[in-house]
């Protein structure tokens, strides 16, 4: 571990200096593309300003025999589009052990370093695999001159890497953000399911038996999977000042639990997801964007709440300093992102209250 002193010094000579914060831009929407299929490709200049994040993925899903051409495709891409003000572009690389990730990240630090953003690293067991691209990142932006450090985004799809979830977002300075990836981390915890994300209409509980009638009529209810993963991801996240999301969720078809399970994770915490198919972009957007009731009634409690401390009663209900918090989470999130989504700003700003007198 490094002292404290040092952890916000830059670890090459000529490396940008490390963000004491990581910055709270909106990104509901992770949206994935091949940049080596043309077709998908040829969508990424439509997709800017309607995604907070586009990325270019050159891991799982990309055939090997296309990695050369996804890394080259990406820089093409980045190179020829410009991202305007309300969406960024990230990479995700390669798994540190396979024989593309060296370089994936020397490529593209060094020709499109400026306008990466972030940097989503697959498979991360502990810190090692953070301090080796934290360090890795800095040798090439000083290689690159660049003047703002690339930040690095870790997937939590190992059993290994959920027991070392704090110290994984604690590792860096560039960490910005963890995403679950169910579908690995199901095979590695050998979970019997056989899916890309979302729930299973096995993993249930039943109602007790009336009057010892085990062969009776009792109802079930279907349990979410990632619960434990995604609650325990948020409390780390929020413990190192950095932001949790989703993942993916394959079913493109069935977009009711993909909604269902987007939502369950916004409401624990998760700032946003990811879409690997257009029909997924509106649902993440629509999802992790407050609703304008929970932002009227945010607005409402911050307003009778005064200096913030006390309790007042609001139709029938108690709030005090507690509440009120949770309200301004509300409230800051729809001010953030009413600062890049017109439609958004117009909703809340309708949801204005009215001064009293
Ligand atoms: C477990 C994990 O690691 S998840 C992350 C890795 N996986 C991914 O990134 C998957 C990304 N998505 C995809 O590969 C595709 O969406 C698939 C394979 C799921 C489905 O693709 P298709 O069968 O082509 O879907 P569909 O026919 O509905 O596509 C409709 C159109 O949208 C395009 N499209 C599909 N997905 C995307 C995308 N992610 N971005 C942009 N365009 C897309 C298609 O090219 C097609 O274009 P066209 O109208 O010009 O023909
Ligand atoms: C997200 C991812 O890579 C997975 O679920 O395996
Ligand atoms: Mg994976």
């Amino acid at each position: 571990m490094r002292s404290a002193k040092d952890f916000f010094r830059p670890l090459a000579v000529g490396a940008p200096t490390p963000l004491t914060q990581v910055p709270a831009r909106p990104s509901r929407v992770i949206h994935f593309f091949d940049p080596s299929n043309p077709k998908m490709a040829a969508k990424v200049p439509g997709l800017v300003g309607t995604v907070d994040v586009l990325l270019g993925n050159l891991e799982d899903a990309v055939k090997a025999d296309r990695k050369e051409a996804a890394r080259a495709g990406l820089v093409e891409i980045a190179r020829a589009t410009d991202f305007g003000q309300s969406t960024q572009l990230w990479t995700r690389i390669n798994a540190l052990d396979s024989p593309w990730a060296l370089d994936d990240l020397t490529t593209l630090v060094t020709e499109i370093g400026d306008t990466l953003d972030v940097v989503m690293v697959p498979k991360v067991q502990g810190a090692e695999d953070i301090h080796y691209v934290d360090r890795l990142l800095a040798q090439l932006e000083a290689k690159a001159g660049l003047t703002r450090p690339i930040l690095v985004h870790a997937i939590l799809e190992t059993a290994r890497g959920m027991v070392n979830v704090e110290e994984i977002c604690g590792a860096s300075p560039r960490m910005q953000g963890l995403s679950l990836g169910p579908a690995d981390l199901a095979a590695d915890r050998r979970m019997k399911t056989t899916r890309v994300g979302g729930g299973h209409p096995g993993y249930l509980v039943r109602t007790d038996p009336v009057d010892g009638d085990v062969q009776g009529e009792r109802a079930t209810a279907q349990q979410d999977l990632w619960h434990y993963t995604i609650a325990r991801m948020v409390d780390a996240c929020a413990m190192h000042g950095i932001y949790p999301y989703y993942g993916p969720f394959g079913d493109i078809q069935d977009v009711v639990a993909c909604e269902d399970q987007f939502r369950n994770a916004f409401l624990l915490g998760c700032v946003g997801t990811w879409s690997l198919h257009p029909v997924q972009i509106e649902i993440a957007k629509r999802v992790f964007s407050p609703s304008a009731q929970d932002v009227a009634h945010a607005r409402r409690v911050v307003a009778a709440m005064g200096d913030g401390t006390g309790a007042v009663m609001l139709d029938g209900r108690m709030e005090d300093d507690a509440s009120l918090k949770q309200c301004l989470v509300i409230v800051e999130l729809a001010e953030r992102l009413s600062q890049t989504d017109p439609a958004l700003a117009e909703l809340y700003a309708a949801t204005t209250v009215p001064e009293e007198g």
